[in-house]
Formats: C-alpha cells, structure tokens, sequence
C-alpha cells in the first residue's frame, strides 16, 4: 500500500531526513515515534506529496509517486489528511465540513455519505453545529470523518491529538483506531507520544535526527529493540557498564550475575546492561546494596531511584506494603530472565 524506499527530504539542499524504508499494508496504522525536530512531519509532508523527495522514492497502491525530480500532485495520490489544529471551516457546519471534499458528488450522494460517516464517528446528533460549539475530541471525530469523505486509501495524522488532554487523548485514539480498523484503511500517524504511538499503532517507527532507527511492532520494540537508543527511547531505564565473562555471567557495579543464556558476545566483552524499573526489586536479603533517593507514587507502586554505592543510579519498582522511604539504605534482586545487552562501541543489541 505504502512503501518508502530509501527516502531523503532536503529543505534548500540541507538533508533533514535520509534513509528511510519502511512499508505499510492495507488496513495497517502505522506510527513515527520521535523528539521534536526529527523530521516526522517532513515524511509525512514528502508521503503528501507537499514535499519532493531529494532522494529515494515514495510507492502508493504500487505506483512510484514521488522520487527525485519526480513528484505526483497531492490531489492524484488518494491521501486523506488530519492536521494537529483540526482546521475545521468555522463558518460551516459539522455535516458541511464533512461534505467538503464531496463537492463533485450529487446532492443525494453527498448527503447520503455525510449521514454514513457522522455514525462512524459517532456524531449523528451534531450535523447541524458549528465547530466552536464542539468539544476538542467531537472536532477531531469531525476532522478525521471529512479526511475519510472521499474514501482515501491512506490516511496520514500529523500530531492528531496534541491540543487534547491526556484523558481524551487515550479514549480518542482507541475510537480512532476503531474506526479506521472498521474502514480498513491503511493510516500513517506521527507523534512524539509514546502512549498514542501505543493505543494506535499497528508498527512503530523510532526516529532520530532524521533516521528511521527501527520500524517495528509495539511489542518487538519494547522485547527486542534494535539499539540502546531505541531501548532508551521506548521505556524509563538506566544503563549500567558490565563485562560479559566466559561462563554465561555479566558482572561490574552489580555484583556478579548468571545469564540465562549463553551470549554471542566474545569473553571480557565491555557491554551495557539496560535495566527496566520492574527487573530491579527490592529484596531484604539482596547481595547488591543502593540507597533510596527519590520516590514516586504511582498508584499501584512506587517508581524509586536508589543510588548504588559507586554513585550509580538505577529505577526501582516498590510495592506499596514495603513502605520505603527516602534516605533508607535496601537490597536488590534483579530480575534477568530477558536481559537487555549491548555493545558499547555499536549500541546494537547483543544476543
Ligand atoms: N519549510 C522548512 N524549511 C526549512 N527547514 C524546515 C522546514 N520544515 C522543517 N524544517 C526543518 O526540518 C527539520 C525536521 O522538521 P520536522 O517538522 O519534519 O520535524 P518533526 O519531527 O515533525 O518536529 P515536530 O514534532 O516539532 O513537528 C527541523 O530541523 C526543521 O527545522
């Protein structure tokens, strides 16, 4: 449906994005996960066709659209769009925002297609509204129903749900990907949300300066991220240098630790440990030794910093019953089951 081969997007010669392929099937919603400035919205922009590609090419339904010196008009590409401010008409209803796009359809028609996608969206009450009537969540339903109007084959987000609420914006997306998950549509998303990158997508793509560090499903990029940068990215987690030693151990600031497995990497190899708050557990009788410096409640735990006797730092998962405090010296058992290691000269993940 989409696919981007090796694409690069230039402003006046200056290379804000290069090297990025990835590939999106009918019905699939698709994710750009990245810091502001990492050139999310210039995909989305070359994807349009609003922006040339400088190099590599941009595939829809199979047809090159847009590659150096190339670029297929937006209004030929069957692009549904849905922008950050919603960019509602003011002056026009709810039902004529909708019909906007339908405006070479008989009226019949028109209307017909409105009534079908204000029950999609769940809005069948507010047809005759103006938009400064409407909520921020009942503005993007409409915005995203006039996007779906003309029946496109992908739909692209650019930060949909950045003026909502946190609330709102969680209930929203999982309507949305409902929606688009009823009209099999293919839809790329952008946003630097990782919760809405979450709730919505299908695959996630990590991005970074303007590189596509790995595009992937949820759950890959969560179990088995390609890099450290990507791990680091996707959870709250410290790192922690180690030494990879003959027999199937790591050891360094921690202590000395079996591994479950043997690992690829040479003997005495320097490696980084990256530890995830819920593999670090308070433990009375834990050989490795920190001191509580910072807590906070989470409702169902606490998320506690204990620093180590190097002056190291590692995040802990705390059951309530523990009652912690600041300033108390624990034990720590880490839980390495599934350990996350890396090289340090590559930050790729050693297996
Ligand atoms: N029209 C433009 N002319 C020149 N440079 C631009 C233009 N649009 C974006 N840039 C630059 O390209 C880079 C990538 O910007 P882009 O908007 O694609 O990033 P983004 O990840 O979508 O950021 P945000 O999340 O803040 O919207 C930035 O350095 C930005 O300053």
């Amino acid at each position: 449906m989409l696919a981007l081969n090796n694409l690069a997007v230039a402003y006046h010669r200056r290379v804000v994005v290069e090297h990025m392929s990835l590939a999106l099937a009918k019905g699939e919603i698709g994710c750009l996960l990245g810091a502001s400035g990492c050139g999310k919205t210039s995909v989305l922009r070359a994807i349009a066709g609003f922006e040339p590609a400088y190099a590599g090419e941009v595939h829809l339904h199979g047809e090159k659209v847009s590659t150096a010196g190339y670029t297929l008009a937006p209004e030929k590409r069957r692009i549904g769009m849905v922008f950050q401010d919603f960019a509602l008409f003011p002056h026009l209803t709810v039902a004529e925002n909708i019909a906007f796009g339908l405006r070479t359809l008989p009226k019949r028609a028109q209307q017909e297609r409105v009534n079908e996608l204000l029950e999609l969206v769940e809005l069948q009450a507010l047809g005759g509204r103006y938009s400064h009537a409407l909520s921020g969540g009942q503005q993007q339903r409409v915005a995203l129903a006039r996007a779906l109007a003309a029946k496109p084959d992908l739909l692209l987000m650019d930060e949909p749900f950045s003026s909502l609420d946190t609330e709102l914006r969680e209930s929203l997306a999982c309507q949305i990907r409902a929606i688009l998950k009823r009209q099999d549509i293919a839809a790329l998303l952008v946003t630097h949300d990782k919760t809405e990158a979450f709730t919505m997508a299908d695959k996630i793509g990590v991005m970074d300066k303007g590189r596509l560090l790995q595009w992937d499903k949820p759950v890959t990029l969560f179990d088995r991220p390609a890099s450290i940068e990507v791990a680091e990215f996707i959870s709250k987690a410290t790192r922690i240098r180690v030494q990879h030693s003959k027999r199937q151990r790591i050891s360094g600031s921690i202590g000395n630790w079996p591994l479950p497995q043997p690992l690829s990497a040479a003997p005495d190899a320097e490696l980084h440990l990256l530890l995830r708050p819920h593999q670090v557990k308070p433990c009375d009788d834990g050989a490795l030794k920190g001191k509580v410096i910072r807590q906070v409640f989470r409702g169902n735990d606490y998320l506690c910093e204990v620093e180590l006797a190097n002056g190291e730092q590692l995040y802990c998962q705390a059951p309530l019953h523990l009652n912690l405090t600041v300033g108390q010296e624990i034990g720590l058992l880490l839980d390495l089951q599934q350990p996350w290691l890396f090289d340090i000269a590559t930050g790729a993940r050693v297996v």
